[in-house]
Order: structure tokens, then C-alpha cells, then sequence
């Protein structure tokens, strides 16, 4: 595909300098700044980092389902148009379902261990279509046992009858039950085991294809979530650091430091061994941020300039760097 692909396509979310903070008892502890990503219809955008880096903290935000110590201290947050944050709470409700949902982070104990998957399914539906007859919404999670290719006989199990692969499969089920715009996944696989997480995530990416959905698709996991994702997002201590079309990362483009440095950290496989190559450091504590360039520590490019002055983000041929090292060369003359 061309690397403008998108700009034909409606934006479904639309995140405009977004930052998040949790209150701890001596600081407001920014674990989202500055964000600014954009999600287009039918797309599926990986949102990948290290743990901690605020991917999950993001996600909530988008949802507005932040608990009571973290703190939207600025920016919006746009779904299929919508400012998320200036709906009632009953508006809410309706919208989190109809226009977006999530997949948490192992989801696949969220299902409610009393209940079949009958229940479960077409109580959702019935809460939100509350004009359908019962026949209509056990047609629909009958449909939708099928797209996640679960046999329609499971609709009379419990959740501990099934298995971990088959519960997360119900999971996105019901996450997708109302046809929504967008669908964050935080993580949907990750509990699994690898053949079952292969399988799961062709589903997704077929069921996307078949529902026109779109997707904010979140892993610590680089090689997946740029085998799965048409355009990257690398987050890096609450910042936006690159967004990039997946199939860059491949060899032969320039990328942010911190993303060359996850690309040499996919295993590579040589005729006599596994090398894996990593980042060396860790990520900074978000309590103390390094000056400047957040990375600069861990970067081999660092120059002074990086650990004075946050760098802004630049355009790149295929999406944003905020790196100094990206700075255009006409502007980099004046300094
Ligand atoms: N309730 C909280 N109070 C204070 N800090 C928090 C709270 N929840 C999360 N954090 C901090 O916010 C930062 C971002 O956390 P978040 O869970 O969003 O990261 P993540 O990228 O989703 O990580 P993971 O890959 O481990 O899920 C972390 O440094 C975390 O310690
Ligand atoms: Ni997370």
C-alpha cells in the first residue's frame, strides 16, 4: 500500500496533545505528554513500547475509563467525531459500546465465571439494542461465536469450560457484538501461548477485514505488532516518539533511535544461532525524567542539544520522528 493510503479515510480516533498524570502524595506524575495520534477507518495502528512506558494509560484515557488517581491534565480525545469527554455519563455508556470498546489486558478472566456465554453475549446486546427481540440477539451471538470461530454449542458453556484461547475469543466477541468504530486491544494475547496467539490474531485481523472496524492495537511486542499493524506508534516514557507505516521497519529507512534500537532487538535467526541484540539501560523512571530527550541516556547519537532541549516532533516521508537528529536540513543551518 502507499504510504498515504489514510488520506482518503475518516479519522475514528483523533487523540490532540493528550496528557495524563497520576497523583502520588508529592507530584502529578505524567505518564502520557504531549500525545498526538490519529486512527482512520478500517485501519489497524500498533501502539508498541517497553512496559511502563503509558500505553496502557493511554488506552484508558481514549476510553475515559481513568480510575480516580490519574488526571486528563490536558488535550482531547475524538472518537468518530465525538469529543469523549464532553458526553453525560449515560451518553457514555451507549457510546462505549456502539462506537468504541476495549479488550484489556487479560481479558479472559473478565467474563463473569456464573454466567454462559448465552447470557453474557446477548445481555450485552439486549442492554444496548433495547428494541431487539431475545430471537434477534441470540442470532447475532450465534454470528458472532462463528466469526471467532467458536462452535455455536459453546453458547450453553461457563466460562471455566473453556479454554484460555477459546474465553479471550469470546472476549473480542462481545467487543465487537455493537459494531463499533474502533476497538482498543491492550495486550489481547499475551497471556497465551504462542500457536493459540497466532491463530487468534490471523481471526483479528480477518474479522477486521469482514466488520470494518478499526483498530488501536497495543503489545510490548515489536515483530507482532509490525507483522499486524498497517502504521506503528513507538512510545517512549508518555511520549509519541515515531509513527511510522509498518512496512519501514523493515531494512533501509531511518528510524528514531529507540526504534532502531526494538528493531535489533527482534531475535535474528543465523545459520548458527539466535543473536538477540538489545537495548542496553533501562527506561527512566517517569518521576525523574532525564533533561532534554528522554532517551538520550540509552541513545549512541546523543549530543548535547539532546540533553538540553526536548526535541520537537519532525515530519518523516512516512509519519513523525521527535528526534534532534531528524531536524530538516534547511533549519538545522541557522542553528
Ligand atoms: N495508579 C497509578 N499510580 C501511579 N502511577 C501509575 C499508576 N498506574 C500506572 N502508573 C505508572 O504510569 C506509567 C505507565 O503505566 P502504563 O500501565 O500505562 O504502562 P504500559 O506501557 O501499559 O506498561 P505495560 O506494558 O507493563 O502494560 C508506569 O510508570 C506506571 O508505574
Ligand atoms: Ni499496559
Amino acid at each position: 500500500m502507499p504510504h498515504n493510503h489514510n488520506a482518503l479515510r475518516r479519522p475514528v480516533l483523533e487523540i490532540e496533545d493528550l496528557s495524563v498524570g497520576y497523583e502520588t502524595p508529592n507530584s502529578l506524575v505524567h505518564a502520557v505528554s504531549d500525545v498526538n495520534l490519529t486512527v482512520h477507518e478500517q485501519e489497524i495502528l500498533g501502539l508498541v513500547g517497553e512496559s511502563g512506558s503509558g500505553k496502557s494509560t493511554l488506552a484508558f484515557a481514549v476510553m475515559r475509563l481513568l480510575k480516580g488517581d490519574a488526571v486528563v491534565t490536558k488535550g482531547r480525545v475524538r472518537v468518530a467525531g465525538q469529543d469523549v469527554y464532553a458526553l453525560t455519563p449515560a451518553e457514555l455508556r451507549s457510546f462505549r459500546w456502539k462506537k468504541m470498546s476495549m479488550v484489556f489486558q487479560s481479558a479472559m478472566n473478565a467474563l463473569n465465571p456464573v454466567m454462559t456465554v448465552e447470557t453474557q453475549i446477548v445481555d450485552t446486546l439486549l442492554a444496548h439494542q433495547p428494541d431487539w427481540s431475545r430471537e434477534r440477539a441470540l442470532a447475532r451471538a450465534r454470528e458472532l461465536l462463528e466469526l471467532v470461530r467458536i462452535d455455536a454449542k459453546h453458547l450453553k458453556s461457563y466460562p471455566h469450560e473453556l479454554s484460555g484461547g477459546m474465553r479471550q475469543r469470546v472476549v473480542i466477541a462481545i467487543a465487537i457484538a455493537l459494531q463499533p468504530d474502533l476497538v482498543i486491544m491492550d495486550e489481547p494475547t499475551t497471556a497465551l501461548d504462542v500457536v493459540v496467539q497466532r491463530s487468534i490474531l490471523d481471526e483479528i485481523r480477518e474479522i477486521q477485514q469482514r466488520e470494518k472496524f478499526a483498530i488501536l492495537f497495543i503489545s510490548h511486542d515489536f515483530s507482532l505488532v509490525a507483522e499486524l499493524a498497517s502504521r506503528v506508534a513507538i512510545m517512549y516514557a508518555g511520549r509519541i516518539v515515531e509513527v511510522t507505516d509498518s512496512e519501514t521497519l523493515a531494512d533501509g529507512y531511518r528510524h528514531h533511535p529507540y526504534t532502531e534500537g526494538l528493531i535489533r532487538a527482534i531475535p535474528h535467526l543465523t545459520a548458527e544461532q539466535v543473536v538477540i541484540e538489545g537495548i542496553p539501560g533501562n527506561p527512566p523512571n517517569l518521576m525523574e525524567l532525564p533533561s532534554g530527550c528522554a532517551f538520550h541516556p540509552r541513545c549512541p547519537y546523543a549530543t548535547e542539544e539532546c540533553r538540553q532541549a526536548r526535541p520537537p516532533q519532525y515530519p518523516s516521508e512516512h509519519g513523525l520522528i521527535e528526534c534532534h537528529l531528524f531536524k530538516p536540513q534547511r533549519e538545522a543551518q541557522h542553528v
